[in-house]
């Protein structure tokens, strides 16, 4: 199964994470692309997608995920076939949009067809957890529930 991370930020802390998970899954050679970078005729049914993504402003997404969710909306494809994941990374200080990031992201891919594997996770940046932390754990049963 190839592994394909796909990270939207504003400040490079979802660019971090996805590096420090597709180090962590080194036995399958999982590639990190930013959202910038990438375009929705781009999915592949033979990939498994963890998208890390964070969330700016009033609830929207951050800049790199921004075009890749236009695109999304404009070219309206069918992602049937396509497995993902998501880590969300937002704060509580921002009670009222506390991730929408990750919740947006999910959104797009569901509505277009593909399906989520797991449940999304919400990172706090004021919480007690280090990222990496929540993460590592979660990406070993998201693999586990995506090899099965
Ligand atoms: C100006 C600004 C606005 C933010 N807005 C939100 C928000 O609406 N909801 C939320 O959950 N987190 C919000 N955050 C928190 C970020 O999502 C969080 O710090 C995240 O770790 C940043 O990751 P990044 O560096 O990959 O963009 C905001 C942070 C900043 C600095």
């Amino acid at each position: 199964m190839q592994i394909a991370l796909l990270y939207g930020t504003e400040t490079g802390n979802a660019e971090m994470l996805a590096e420090d998970i597709a180090a962590h899954l080194s036995d399958h050679d999982a590639s990190v692309t930013n959202l910038s970078d990438f375009h929705p005729a781009d999915f592949d049914t033979d990939t498994f997608y963890i998208v890390v993504c964070s969330t700016y402003g009033d609830g929207e997404l951050p800049a790199s995920a921004q075009p890749f969710a236009a695109k999304m909306e404009a070219q309206k494809p069918s992602l049937d076939g396509i497995r993902f994941a998501v880590f969300g990374m937002g704060d509580s200080e921002y009670p009222e949009t506390f991730n929408f990031g990750g919740k947006r992201m999910e959104e797009l891919l569901a509505g277009a067809g593909a399906e989520l594997v797991g449940e999304r996770v919400t990172h706090n940046a004021s919480g007690d957890d280090m990222a990496d932390d929540l993460a590592l754990p979660w990406v070993d049963d998201i693999i586990a529930m995506a090899d099965a």
